[in-house]
């Protein structure tokens, strides 16, 4: 099938590539000339596992186009999937600017009958805007449809979620133009969802917004396992070991980030609001993950008194491992916490350095590797559990350190570890490691800068 794909972020280029693997020639659009001139010579503007192999692969095999010419790509298109950025608005709604754009777009420079495919996560309702905006721009007596077909794929494990998917949801008017839909799927074989355009829409956001859920849920029962004296690790075990339950997404932390998440929670709840509804159990979720955002800071403010003229080093920038996004990643507000703070902060991330630096405060150094972040730091903040910092980062400190102090936002070691290698360690939902056995050395420490 000839396909047109309008934007080439992480769900574009993706979807893209994976389409054009599968067999259908596809060309990609965006307004970014230096994005399009990148993909042009196969070089990805991001960080995803696998993508650049197969990017290559189906350029030269003349199934894969990129242009910043939206007449290029849609004159031709029998489907055009939209999957530009739906960013969150000052009142916490999707703005919806670039969707408008991108159906304009189409409408302007479609040539034949259009099916109209919303990858993008937009509000109930916005497909059947698209449909409107299309229609009013096109040229010609072009029969226009249009599909809600949301994407669940994570960063980092992006192409590999693309061909292993749990769904494929499929939002449509007609059969017919269900059955378009099913066909260019068909290779993935992945089972499809067939329902209404609104339904379709409604699911993704309900599925990010079951999954913070989860997150800001056992972040909650992380903070009162430290009160009773439980450990969350073990806690989250044993609740997950119940099926109904399910292992995934209960991993205690310093709160979800990333593009999707806070976004789409804040959006549903905007969302609600527009039709009434009070929607006071995703507000918590949201409020619940603002405030574990800053235990691990407040954690460090009462252990030392004060952090000021401390040479902190930063562990892990991204919002996540496996990736260089840094959209509402911990470290941001860390940073700007530990800065504002008076700390010196020394940061390091094996990917997302780069994106850090447009984000984190002018004043942050960066370190080549680990061992150079933590040398002469006072203590040591993991903020992403990427495997090179879990592998390293405990053994280093206790090798390096003078005295080694770890305030670890992603539980990456056991209590056992930690206490073998005598590192001070503070975690999330679990009782503080050799906390009283250099506590007061420590505390002179702080007294001294
Ligand atoms: N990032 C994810 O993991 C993920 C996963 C599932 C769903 N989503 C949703 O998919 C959508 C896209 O997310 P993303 O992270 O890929 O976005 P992104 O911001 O990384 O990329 C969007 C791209 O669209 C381009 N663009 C904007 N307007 C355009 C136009 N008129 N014509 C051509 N190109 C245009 C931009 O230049 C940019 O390159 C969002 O709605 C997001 O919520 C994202
Ligand atoms: O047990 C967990 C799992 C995740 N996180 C955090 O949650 C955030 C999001 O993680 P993840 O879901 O793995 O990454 P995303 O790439 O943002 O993917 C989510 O958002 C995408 C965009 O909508 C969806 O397509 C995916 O299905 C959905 O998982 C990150 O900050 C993680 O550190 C936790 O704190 N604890």
């Amino acid at each position: 099938m000839k396909i047109a794909v309008i934007g080439t972020g992480y769900v574009g280029l993706v979807t893209g590539v994976c389409l054009a693997e599968v067999g259908h020639h596809v060309t990609c659009i965006d307004i970014n000339e230096e994005k399009v001139e990148k993909l042009r010579k196969g070089i990805p503007p991001i960080y995803e596992k696998g993508l650049d192999v197969l990017m290559i692969d189906n350029i030269d095999r003349n199934r894969l186009k990129f242009t910043t010419v939206h007449k290029e790509g849609l004159s031709d298109a029998e489907v055009v999937y939209i999957a530009v950025g739906t960013p969150q608005s000052a009142d916490g709604s999707a703005d919806l600017t670039y969707i408008y754009q991108a159906a304009k777009d189409i409408g302007e420079h479609v040539n034949r009958d259009v099916l109209v495919v919303t990858k993008s996560t937009v509000p109930l309702g916005t497909n059947f805007q698209v449909k409107e905006i299309v229609e009013d721009h096109v040229k010609g007596p072009f029969k226009v449809e249009v599909a809600s077909n949301p994407e669940f794929l994570r960063e980092g494990s992006a192409v590999y979620d693309t061909f292993n998917g749990d769904r494929i949801v499929i939002g449509t008017e007609t059969e017919e133009a269900a059955a378009i839909l099913e066909k260019i799927n068909e290779p993935f074989d992945i089972p499809v969802l067939k329902t209404s355009i609104t339904s379709a829409e409604m699911i993704k956001y309900a599925s990010n917004a079951f999954l913070a859920t989860k997150i800001s849920f056992i972040n909650e029962i992380a903070s009162l396992s430290e009160k009773v004296g439980a450990d969350i690790s073990d806690v989250a075990k044993g609740v997950g070991q119940d099926h109904r339950i399910g292992s995934q997404f209960l991993n205690a932390g310093i709160g979800y980030g990333g593009s999707c998440f806070p976004k789409d929670t804040q959006a549903l709840v905007r969302i609600s609001e527009e039709v009434e509804h009070d929607f006071k159990l995703l507000k918590s979720v949201i409020d619940v993950n603002a405030r574990q955002k800053t235990t691990l800071f407040e954690k460090a403010k009462k252990r030392f008194g004060t952090l000021k003229g401390m040479r902190v080093a930063l562990l892990g920038l991204a919002f996540k491992p496996e990736t260089d996004d840094m959209r509402e990643a911990a470290s941001i507000e860390m940073a700007n916490a530990l800065t504002a703070e008076g700390a010196e902060v020394i940061a390091y991330d094996p990917i997302a350095m780069e994106n850090a630096k447009k984000v984190l405060p002018e004043s942050v150094q960066y370190a080549e590797n680990i061992e150079n972040a933590i040398k002469d730091a006072t203590v040591v903040f993991i903020l992403t559990d990427w495997k090179e910092i879990k592998e390293k980062a405990l053994l280093f400190s206790s090798l390096f350190m003078k005295k080694p102090i770890i305030f670890d936002g992603r539980n990456c070691y056991s209590q056992e570890e930690t206490e073998k290698v005598q590192v001070e360690y503070y975690s999330v939902g679990r009782s503080a490691v050799n906390e009283r056995a250099i506590h007061d050395s420590n505390k002179q420490l702080a007294a001294s800068f």
